[in-house]
């Protein structure tokens, strides 16, 4: 009898241990198994929305990146080999084996189940170059509903060729109800950006930061001569052979033509999708950019006079604390440079030239921004 009972309790042992093992194993595959499951449940909702027709086995999904350009081609052509899928979800298994996303921050949130997962961005910060986007970025990122790439990622300009699902993995986890971002100023002036942008979501909010071009194309001159010096003269580049013929094909010059490069942007997406951010304004006052732009993401006014100071060192206005830590946070040397003095005769007639597209620039954005 005791031999009969000792042998049930070994048995009951054994069981509790494989039990707990199990129990153990679920744990932490919890997100992965997840993942898996909506992976199946979004891949059958692709299969029965869409009429191409995925041959993939669901274990091997091998989905061929081509560059939305060509989608149209492929439907009607090859349909039954290759895809064109613009992923707006994240398998989790990535989320996991990136060691950014092992952070505490998305340990507690997982704990919480509440998975994050990488969005395509559906607002876009495209330009212009040297027009404050950067503050703009670092000022929009305290705010809790954004998430934004932290670097430039020239997607639409240099990469597009890679896919969406190189561009996805560019961006930050995020989680729902937060809003992903990108900015990228060279978007602005790229021919084939706006073709591609409304490709990817023809509802992309789009913010322009822009500035008096003959600011702005110091501004880009400093820059440059600050990783090459010895360059020749500002005023030497801007005007043909010494003449006081503009020369329209030196790009410093050539970018701040907006009226050129907004209305080809126009010819792909309604004016209300578009904000214009005074540049001069968001040195002057933040706050009422930082409001603006608030409102145009359908964002609650978060960001506000408390979190700005202006640092007389510096010259421009900085932030109390950045995302990351609560010290206070301005941007670094390569924004807010002293400008090299430009002849005032050059510079007059630089105003000149810019005059009528300046004109035809307020004319199409409906905003007057006061450039002399
Ligand atoms: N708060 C704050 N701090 C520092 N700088 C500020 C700020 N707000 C706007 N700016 C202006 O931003 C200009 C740089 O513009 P971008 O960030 O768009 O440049 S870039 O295109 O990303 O290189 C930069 O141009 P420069 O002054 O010529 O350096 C600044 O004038």
């Amino acid at each position: 009898m005791e031999l009969r009972r000792n042998w049930w309790t070994k048995r009951l042992v054994l069981f509790a241990c494989l039990v707990l093992t199990l129990l153990w194993i679920m744990f932490n595959d919890h997100f992965y198994i997840i993942g898996r499951l909506t992976q199946k449940i979004e891949l059958h909702r692709i299969r029965l929305t869409s009429n191409i027709h995925i041959t993939n086995n669901i274990d091997q999904i091998r989905v061929e990146e081509i560059p939305l350009d060509n989608y149209a081609h492929l439907v009607f052509t090859n349909a039954t080999t290759k895809v064109q899928v613009v992923p707006l979800w994240t398998n989790n298994s990535i989320i996991r084996d990136n060691p950014m996303d092992v952070s505490p921050k998305y340990k507690i949130l997982r704990q919480q189940d509440l998975i994050p997962a990488r969005q395509l961005p559906s607002a876009l910060i495209i330009g212009v170059k040297k027009g404050g986007t950067r503050a703009l970025l670092e000022f929009l990122r305290l705010h809790p509903d954004i998430r934004a790439a932290s670097s430039e990622v020239h997607f639409f300009d240099h990469h597009y060729l890679k896919g969406f699902h190189w561009y996805r993995h560019r961006m930050p986890p995020t989680l729902e109800g937060q809003l992903t971002m990108e900015k990228t100023p060279s978007y602005f002036v790229t021919p084939e950006a706006p073709r591609r942008v409304q490709h990817m979501n023809p509802g992309t909010k789009l913010i322009v930061v822009v500035r008096d071009p003959v600011t702005r194309a110091v501004s880009d001159y400093t820059q440059v001569t600050s990783k090459h010096p010895g360059l020749p003269k500002f005023e030497n580049r801007a005007f043909i052979n010494g003449s006081q013929v503009v020369n329209t094909n030196w790009t410093p010059l050539r970018i701040g033509v907006y009226s050129r490069y907004l209305e080809r942007w126009l010819e792909y997406f309604p004016l209300s999708q578009f904000l214009f951010v005074s540049g001069e304004r968001l040195i002057a006052d933040p706050v009422i950019e930082i409001t603006r732009v608030q409102d145009f993401l359908g964002l609650k006014r978060v960001i506000m006079e408390k979190h700005f100071y202006f640092n007389s060192t510096k010259g421009f206005p900085c932030l109390m604390k950045s995302e990351k830590s609560a010290v206070p946070h301005c941007l670094g040397k390569s924004k807010g440079r002293s400008h090299p003095f430009i002849d005032p005769t050059a510079i007059r007639r630089l105003r000149d030239f810019y005059r009528p597209f300046n004109q035809r620039f307020y004319q199409l954005t409906r905003m007057n921004f006061s450039w002399s």
